[in-house]
C-alpha cells in the first residue's frame, strides 16, 4: 500500500480541546503582563501537565513554537481564540428561563466565548415577557416563527428534565446544529446535531468521591 505524505487533518481530541481554553486564559494572562514568548515546560507547569502533552495539543493549531524562546504570547491568544471559535458570535436559544436559564442569560461572560443568547423561552406567564440582559422571554409557541425570524443555530435547554425530549424536538425540527443540554435527562436527536451535556453535579460527585476517599485512607 502506498503511503500518502501528505498530513491528515485529524479531528481534535476532547482532552486536548478541554485543555485549550485554560492554555488561552494563561497566554492571555501573560500578555497582560508584557510576557513575549512562553515555553511548553511554562504551559505546562502551569496546567501540571507534561510538556509533551502541550507541544501535542498546540499541534492540532496552527500555532508554531520557536527553538529555545517557545511560543509566541500574542499570537497564541490570536490563534487559539480563533482556533476555539471564541471569535465568531454565534446565536443561540435558550429554553427555560428558571433560576439556571435566567442566570445564563446574565452571565455576560458568555459573549466573550462566542455565544450571543438572542431569545428566551419559557411556559410560566409570570417569566414570559421579562428581560434579562436584555433578552426577552417569550412564550413556547413563538419558538417556531422566531426561530425563522431569528435563525440562531444553537439550543440551550434548561427545562425540568422530563421537558427536556420534547425540548430538544422542537429545536431538531428548528434546525439548529448544536445543543447545550443542562439537564440530567440524555436526548436524542438526529446525528448531525452537536449535543454537549453540562453538568456541575457530575463535576461536585468528583469531588465528593476524591475527598471521601481520602478521608478513608486517613483512617
Ligand atoms: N447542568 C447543571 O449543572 C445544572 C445545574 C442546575 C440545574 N440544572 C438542570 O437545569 C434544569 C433547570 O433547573 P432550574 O433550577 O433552573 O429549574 P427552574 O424550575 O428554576 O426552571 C425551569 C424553567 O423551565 C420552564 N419550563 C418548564 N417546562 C417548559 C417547557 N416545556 N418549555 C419551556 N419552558 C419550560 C419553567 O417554567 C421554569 O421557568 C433542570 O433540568 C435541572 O436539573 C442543571
Amino acid at each position: 500500500m502506498v503511503q500518502s505524505s501528505k498530513k491528515v487533518i485529524s479531528v481534535v481530541p476532547e482532552p486536548s480541546l478541554r485543555r485549550m481554553p485554560a492554555y488561552l486564559s494563561f497566554s492571555e494572562g501573560l500578555l497582560k503582563k508584557g510576557q513575549e514568548f512562553v515555553s511548553s515546560t511554562q504551559i505546562a507547569n502551569y496546567m501540571n501537565i507534561d510538556p509533551t502533552q502541550v507541544t501535542k495539543d498546540l499541534s492540532y493549531t496552527s500555532i508554531v513554537g520557536k527553538t529555545r524562546v517557545g511560543y509566541e504570547v500574542k499570537a497564541m491568544v490570536d490563534i487559539l481564540s480563533n482556533f476555539l471559535g471564541f471569535t465568531v458570535l454565534d446565536q443561540a436559544f435558550l429554553v427555560g428561563a428558571g433560576s439556571l436559564g435566567s442566570a445564563l442569560l446574565l452571565d455576560d461572560g458568555l459573549e466573550n466565548f462566542g455565544l450571543d443568547i438572542v431569545a428566551a423561552f419559557d411556559v410560566n406567564p409570570a417569566i414570559i415577557g421579562k428581560k434579562f440582559n436584555d433578552i426577552e422571554v417569550f412564550h413556547i409557541d413563538q419558538f417556531r416563527d422566531l426561530a425563522q425570524e431569528m435563525k440562531a443555530i444553537i439550543g440551550i435547554i434548561t427545562v425540568p428534565a422530563e421537558y427536556a425530549q420534547s425540548v430538544a424536538d422542537l429545536m431538531a425540527a428548528w434546525g439548529v446544529k448544536a445543543i447545550w443540554n443542562f439537564t440530567p435527562a440524555r436526548i436524542k436527536v438526529p446525528d448531525d446535531i452537536v449535543v454537549q451535556n453540562t453538568s456541575l453535579y457530575a463535576n461536585l460527585a468528583i469531588i465528593f468521591n476524591k475527598i471521601h476517599h481520602d478521608r478513608e485512607k486517613e483512617i
